[in-house]
């Protein structure tokens, strides 16, 4: 791996998965494999690098699910549960690329076709977001230009506004549309898992696609 990277992906498993119950649900087995590792594995072909955001107590647990398979460096939340908006700009701080896609822990169903696509889309602009509905922004699976979005994110935190979308109100980005998206991906790709009876039909799937 490269000092200098052109493209990053940070993965972002620093929330509490209190829908999931007692255990963490980035770690957790899906289909023999754990759920985050599914997702840094189909994001390691397309990037230089990647990144995992969490809360210190969860490294040795995610560096656990993460032996053997790609490389990854850290990026800890220096304060806790600011939301994922927060983590995205820490991760984004322990970036090396110049663009970033950013996607959920929680996805382990990610297209890594759209997120390349993401990274063409996102060229010489600040962000390329997928929209689904015409409405539904997916912040949590999509590419930014790295400084300004962090900036982006500095500015809403300053404002004391933790939303998601609300960085995205300072940058220049490209609309991924629904359309667009189903020319590369399933609309699965944005299918995020929170909860038993969501983690054991994504894992009923998984076996049987595999
Ligand atoms: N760094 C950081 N990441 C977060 C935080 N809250 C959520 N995330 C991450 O953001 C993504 C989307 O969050 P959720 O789907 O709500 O996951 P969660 O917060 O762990 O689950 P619930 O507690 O059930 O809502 C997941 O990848 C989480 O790990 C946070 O406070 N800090």
């Amino acid at each position: 791996m490269s000092l200098e990277s052109d493209r990053s992906a940070v993965v972002l498993a620093g929330g509490h998965s209190t829908r999931f119950g007692d255990a963490d649900k980035a770690v957790a087995d899906l289909a023999g494999t754990p759920m985050l590792r599914r997702v840094v594995d189909r994001l390691d072909s397309i990037v230089d690098e990647v990144v995992v955001n969490c809360r210190e107590d969860q490294v040795p647990a995610i560096e656990d699910a993460l032996a053997g398979g790609p490389a990854a460096t850290f990026a800890v939340d220096p304060v806790p549960d600011r939301g994922p908006m927060a983590g995205i700009m820490t991760g984004l701080r322990a970036a090396t690329g110049e663009y970033a896609a950013v996607v959920a822990c929680d996805m382990p169903f990610v297209d890594p076709a759209l997120i390349a696509h993401c990274f063409e889309r996102a060229a010489g602009r600040e962000a390329a977001v997928p929209r689904v509905d015409d409405q539904w922004f997916q912040t949590t699976q999509a590419v930014y230009r790295t400084d300004p979005m962090i900036a982006a994110c500095e500015r809403a935190l300053k404002r004391g506004d933790r939303r998601i979308v609300e960085p995205l109100s300072d940058l220049d980005y490209a609309v991924v549309d629904e359309d667009e998206v189903r020319e590369y991906a399933s609309l699965e790709t944005f299918e995020n898992v929170n909860t038993r009876e969501e983690f054991a039909a994504a894992a009923e799937r998984l076996a049987t696609d595999s």
